[in-house]
């Protein structure tokens, strides 16, 4: 593996803990280490030369342990999906390492990487595009089971596929049909049922849901738990919807400009916020109740998301930051640490130098007058109507 890291990428922005503080590390499915995906950027026709990189991915250390839901959040661009990819292999980390169920998945080839790749299956965003629409469900469905060898006989395979539709609560007559017969919500089922058929132990769902009315969206998330319990998954969600990210997750990681900004339980972290961008996501959540809209205060984000080929020195966020201060958050680049604050747990963390001080209120935003949020890319309230009283049989 190349490093293409200029000097301030070489400051990792790595945890100080990367099993989180209460994890076995037989719990831990998923382990990604100090994990950078940078993409080089050619110019050229003749001499195709790298005048820079994208640095889409650039410090990342998570661990989702088996059976939970591990949630990343962040806006458009920030590297959630290459680093879902990195985590597949689809996107080979340019630096660090991915350890799946304890084997490093960069040292598999041939066979071994086709038997690990089966037991990491995704859920894309638009069903309407990943499933070839010139192919029937059953075919869709037989698909994964031959190429992973899954079939003993006709009858048995007929079994197979009437349980999958079963699980995902479609009639077995959707066999026979072609994905444009379907809604959206359907066929968000048919892309589920297609991941579950090789038995996978971990699901990356990459939006599952933002293609989706929000009255459907409820009905597939409920369907991913209900299929969570019942076959022991553990699942990655990746989505720059916090509310979408809030019911389902155990965790959740919040990702800005190529890294983790702040990671906890998703009670925690809905709750107390240690971070100033997931403060700002959070305060520019409308709440219900006008009088409460109407007294709290709103954190003001300034500027654009800058450029992953042009990330700020230091701390990432500090061009956006109202809390920034002068010199060590444009210089020393924060590692996602665990704070000590009574109340806040140890698998609470976050990559800000100036938490406890923030939270004490010893420090106060520089725009403390402003009530106005600017960026707030994709967040939706957290009592949206994303779960409703929907249940598995109820087909989208
Ligand atoms: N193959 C590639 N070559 C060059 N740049 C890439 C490549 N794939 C992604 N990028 C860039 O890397 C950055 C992160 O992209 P990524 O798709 O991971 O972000 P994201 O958070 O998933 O965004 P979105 O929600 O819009 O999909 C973006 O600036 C993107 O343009």
């Amino acid at each position: 593996m190349t490093s293409t890291a200029n000097a301030d990428h070489d400051v990792t922005g790595s945890a100080d803990s990367a099993v989180p503080a209460d994890a076995d590390h037989r719990d831990v499915l998923v382990d990604v280490r100090g994990v950078k995906v940078h993409f080089p950027i050619r110019k050229g026709v003749i001499f195709d030369k790298t005048i820079g990189y994208v640095y889409a991915v650039d410090g990342v250390d998570l661990q989702i342990r088996r059976g939970e839901t591990y949630g990343l959040v962040g806006e458009s661009g920030c590297g959630k999906s290459t680093l879902g990819r990195a985590i597949l292999n689809l996107e080979p980390p340019t630096e660090g390492s991915v350890t799946f169920d304890g084997v490093d998945i960069a040292s598999l080839k041939g066979e071994e990487l086709r038997r690990k790749r089966q037991d990491i299956q995704m859920v894309f965003q638009d069903p309407m595009s990943s499933l070839d629409p010139r192919q029937s469900v059953e075919s869709l469905l037989l698909e994964g089971l031959k190429a992973h060898g899954l079939i003993e006989n006709d009858a048995a395979a007929n079994q197979r596929l009437r349980e999958l539709l079963a699980a995902v609560g479609l009639p077995p007559a959707a066999l026979k049909k072609y994905p444009h017969e379907f809604s959206g919500g359907q066929r968000q089922r048919i892309g589920i049922a297609r991941a579950l058929s090789v038995n996978p132990k971990l699901i990356v769902a990459d939006e599952p849901v933002s293609a989706l009315d929000v009255s459907v969206q409820a009905q597939v998330i409920n369907l991913l738990e209900d299929l969570q319990e019942e076959f022991g998954l553990t699942y990655l969600v990746v989505a720059h919807d916090l509310a979408v990210v809030r019911h389902i997750s155990d965790r959740v990681g919040v990702m800005y400009l190529g890294a983790l900004a702040e990671e906890a339980p998703a009670a925690d972290l809905y709750a107390r916020p240690l971070h100033p961008y997931t403060r700002a996501l959070l305060s520019a959540v409308p709440v219900p109740d006008p009088v409460i809209e109407d007294q709290r205060e709103r954190i003001l984000l300034t500027g654009d998301l800058p450029s992953p080929a042009n990330p700020p020195t230091g701390c990432r966020f500090h061009t956006r930051c109202p809390w920034r201060q002068p010199t060590r958050c444009d210089t020393e680049r924060p590692v996602l640490r665990t704070v000590e604050l009574p109340g806040v747990p140890k698998d609470h963390r976050v990559a800000c130098h100036w938490a406890e001080q923030i939270e004490s209120g010893e420090l106060r935003p520089h725009e403390v007058e402003a009530i106005a949020v600017e960026q707030t890319a994709g967040v939706l309230a957290p009592d949206s109507p994303i779960i409703g009283p929907t249940s598995i049989g109820e087909i989208g």
